[in-house]
């Protein structure tokens, strides 16, 4: 690296982008020095190496004869890199010169000749700026279609990268046919191909024809979901509710759609009690409005408040924060099975002949893959150069690294899926970026990311989030494990955790479920090893022995064999009550006397007030013969985890669970997954839950196979319990017992997610027999003492 001749400035502020008034100033001279020597220490290019830092300040105080403190050098570096980003960030986004004129203007900079090698380093980053040229020249002159090269520059956004941007595109698009809006319910994909067109047209981004139109009827659905919401369970005035609907995101590229669905509007009304009033969104005129409305807020640019449901409860309204908005899971309704029709509920090993249904699948043995989707991961398994001694079922040991990067590399990183982003603790507006199947770190402006990587940033935000939860419990190790975190991370069993994390919730995905991920502050220990499984595994014979059981009979069999003996009646959580049979069901199979039936109301929340602890809690889902929606209240299980969970070694205890989001008391959490067997055939019950309620003789086994739920610490004042769940979509499936975990009380993100793992006589009748050890759930109500 050699200096350039000609310089104009002595001294330079540091750094370039700050605001900071008391930064100190440094010599150009030796600004140079630092940043040729740093070429030297590649440890700190992207990563923060004390002790190449220490050498490196050893070293520009032998050369430069001049004592500077390591954080002066650090800031010079850091300066650097901010100033090297805006350049390339105006001159190819803001003046939009060609790579040539790059190149020239780059020169001009005094410190671009001792630092043109970083360069290298934000390849990516300049990559997107490139791309987001591009991008903008032909929007600007509107050639997308027509020109066959740019075709190929075309993002292609997968479900879940659909960020606000692109949903709200597909909106305003949408209003323009409404041959389409006018008749959602009976629409194919094919009728979604000109707004999939008109999408690349206008924004060059390609989105698949199902993705579009479960957007399109997801919105209707949070449409009704927030007017029901409002109208009953919030129970706003008229004027009140069209308030809440307009800080709804969505809401001004959407609300042509309000008179469509002023059917289900007017009918919660009437169960308000409201129905003689004027249905206000009725008329044409309400149409005139809304476009009045609409031309008048163009005219002013106000913020938005981004929120997907409007409604809040009203106990946690004044905490909902608007970060908070931005960080709730909506994986309902684009992920919700609509989607996916044929998604098994659980899998059948060692059945043969293997039979074929929609909701088994049939397998003749089991083990954790990397999931199919996760195409760069498989690449690099089978071609990476980095092996990473380890050994995790379903994961990948190998990756990819720098010395792949020209083989394998090359243009495909427009389409890479992004692994995760880690916050960067010197730079608040950037994250650590790392792509599916590679060991190279990259920096991404959180901008950029939002438009490119917009669920792992969510992810990113959430894992943000809940650390500094945990900061208010422990700040040191929490920062332990950030500068960990930030570091290098390849070569750490850090990267484990990512891996299971990434991997775990990749599996998760499939289903339409949340996140899960794994986080050890401060102990260096391994991520638990277990195959890792969304849904439950049981053999031929289990399989057998559950489709004999009465209950597997459908509803007319059932009533023919059995006089229903009480009424219970509560259909009310049901979108069909007046179809649903869930309740009747419930009075022809169980015994209430054994096991307490449990239901979710309009809100998908269980009431416990009335359900002894100790006493088993059964619940029935809806099935199609209820007539409902996948989407209905009462079909918990089927829709699965919403809310991403937080695996979290607690010391003494091992690894627990914690929620990564706000949990509210009557939730869904997740289902308890694993090997459906008999009760007593093995001999490690640590990992066991029993079916009781539904089969006494069944229990699901963990410890080998099983989900997030298996890590849930006991408590002797549990903020979680177990639901036996009997549960199919279809009334011609086989009924195989479920394991709901449902909220006993608001729990907050960071907060553990806990059950009583005994009833208290269990517990009482250890400590008599002293067959107990230490419980450690540290709560005001603790025994002391567990069954061993
Ligand atoms: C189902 S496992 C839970 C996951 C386990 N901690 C892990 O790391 O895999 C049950 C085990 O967790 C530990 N554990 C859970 N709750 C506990 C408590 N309240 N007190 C002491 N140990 C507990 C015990 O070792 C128990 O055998």
């Amino acid at each position: 690296m050699r200096a350039r001749e000609e310089e104009t400035e002595e001294v330079m502020d540091l750094p370039s982008t700050s605001t900071a008034k008391n930064q100190p100033t440094v010599p150009v001279e030796i600004q140079k020095l630092v940043l040729e020597i740093i070429y030297n220490y590649p440890g700190i290019w992207t990563k923060d190496c004390e002790i190449e830092w220490g050498n490196l300040t050893e070293e520009v105080k032998t050369k430069s004869k001049t004592d500077v403190e390591t954080n002066i050098l650090k800031l010079v570096f850091k300066s650097a890199k901010a100033q090297m980003c805006d350049k390339l960030k105006e001159l190819i986004l803001d003046k939009r010169l060609e790579l040539s004129s790059v190149e020239s203007e780059l020169q001009k900079w005094p410190l671009y000749s001792t630092f043109e090698y970083y360069r290298k380093i934000l390849k990516r980053y300049e990559e997107g700026l490139w791309f987001q040229q591009k991008r903008m020249i032909d929007l600007e002159n509107r050639s997308v279609m027509e020109d066959e090269e740019t075709l190929g520059r075309i993002r292609v956004k997968h479900k879940n990268e659909i960020d606000r941007k692109t949903r709200t595109a597909i909106l305003e698009i949408l209003e323009e046919y409404p041959e389409v809006y006018g008749n959602i319910d009976t629409t194919i994909n094919k009728d979604y191909q000109p707004i999939a067109d008109e999408l690349v047209f206008r924004t060059n981004v390609a989105v698949d024809l199902p993705v579009i139109k479960n957007i399109v009827k997801s919105t209707r659905e949070l449409l009704i979901k927030n007017l029901k919401t409002n109208i009953l369970n919030t129970k706003l005035n008229r004027d009140e509710v069209e308030e809440t609907l307009s800080k709804w995101i969505y809401y001004p590229s959407f609300r042509y759609y309000r008179p469509w669905v002023k059917e289900s509007e007017k009918l919660f009304w009437e169960m308000r009690g409201e129905a003689d009033k004027e249905m206000e969104v009725d008329t044409p005129a309400v149409i005139e409005e809304v476009e009045h409305q609409r031309e008048e807020e163009a005219m002013e640019v106000t913020e938005t408040v981004e929120t997907e449901n409007v409604a809040i409860p009203e106990s946690q309204e004044e905490k909902k924060s608007e970060e908070e908005e931005d960080l709730s899971f909506s994986f309902d309704p684009e992920s919700a099975d609509e989607d996916k029709p044929n998604l098994p509920s659980a899998i059948v090993i060692r059945y043969n002949p293997p039979k074929q249904t929609e909701s088994i699948r049939f397998v003749q043995e089991y083990k954790s893959e990397i999931p199919e989707s996760c195409t760069e991961a498989r690449r690099a398994q089978n071609h990476g150069s980095q092996l990473l001694e380890r050994s995790y079922p379903g994961i990948p040991n190998r990756k990819f690294g720098e010395p792949d990067n020209k083989k394998f590399g090359a243009d495909e990183s427009l389409t890479w899926p992004v692994q995760m982003v880690l916050e960067d603790p010197e730079d608040k507006n950037h994250w650590m970026t790392y792509f599916e199947g590679w060991n190279i770190a990259y920096k991404y402006s959180e901008e950029y990311l939002e438009e490119t990587a917009w669920y792992t940033l969510k992810v990113g935000k959430m894992k943000k989030k809940f650390l500094k939860e945990m900061e208010k419990l422990d700040k040191d190790a929490v920062d332990e494990y950030r500068s960990r975190a930030s570091g290098t991370i390849t070569k750490s069993f850090i990267f484990d955790y990512e891996d299971v994390s990434y991997f775990h919730s990749k599996a998760n995905e499939q289903y339409g479920f949340a996140p899960v991920l794994y986080i050890s502050l401060t102990k260096k220990i391994r991520p638990p090893v277990f195959h890792f499984i969304p849904i439950n595994i049981l053999d031929k014979s289990v399989f057998q022995h559950c489709t004999k059981r009465m209950a597997n009979k459908p509803f007319h069999s059932l009533r023919a064999l059995k006089a229903s003996r009480t009424t219970v009646t509560n259909p009310g959580g049901c979108e069909k009550p007046e179809k649903c049979v869930c309740d009747k069901r419930y009075d022809l199979v169980y015994d209430k006397n054994y096991v307490q039936y449990v239901q979710t109301d309009s809100s998908g929340l269980l009431n416990f007030s009335d359900v002894d602890p100790n006493q088993r809690a059964l619940s029935i889902e809806c099935s199609k013969e209820c007539g409902c929606s996948s989407k209905c209240p009462r079909r918990q299980t089927q829709r699965g985890q919403k809310t991403p969970l937080i695996v979290f070694y607690e010391g003494k205890k091992g690894f627990g669970l914690r929620a990564g989001g706000r949990i509210r008391k009557g939730q869904f959490i997740g289902e308890y997954t694993g090997v459906i067997k008999k009760a007593g055939e093995g001999d490690d019950t640590s990992y066991e839950a029993c079916l009781g309620g539904i089969d006494e003789n069944l229990v699901i086994c963990s410890k080998e196979y099983g989900n997030a739920m298996r890590f849930m610490s006991h408590s002797c004042d549990p903020s979680a319990r177990f639901v036996v769940v009997h549960s199919r979509r279809q009334e011609s499936d086989p009924l195989i017992p479920r394991l709901a975990i449902f909220a006993l009380k608001d729990i907050d993100i960071a907060e553990e997610v806990t059950i009583s793992y005994w009833k208290e006589d269990v517990i009482e009748e250890a400590i008599k027999k002293g067959t107990t050890i230490e419980c450690l759930c540290r709560t005001e109500k603790c025994k002391k003492l567990i069954p061993v």
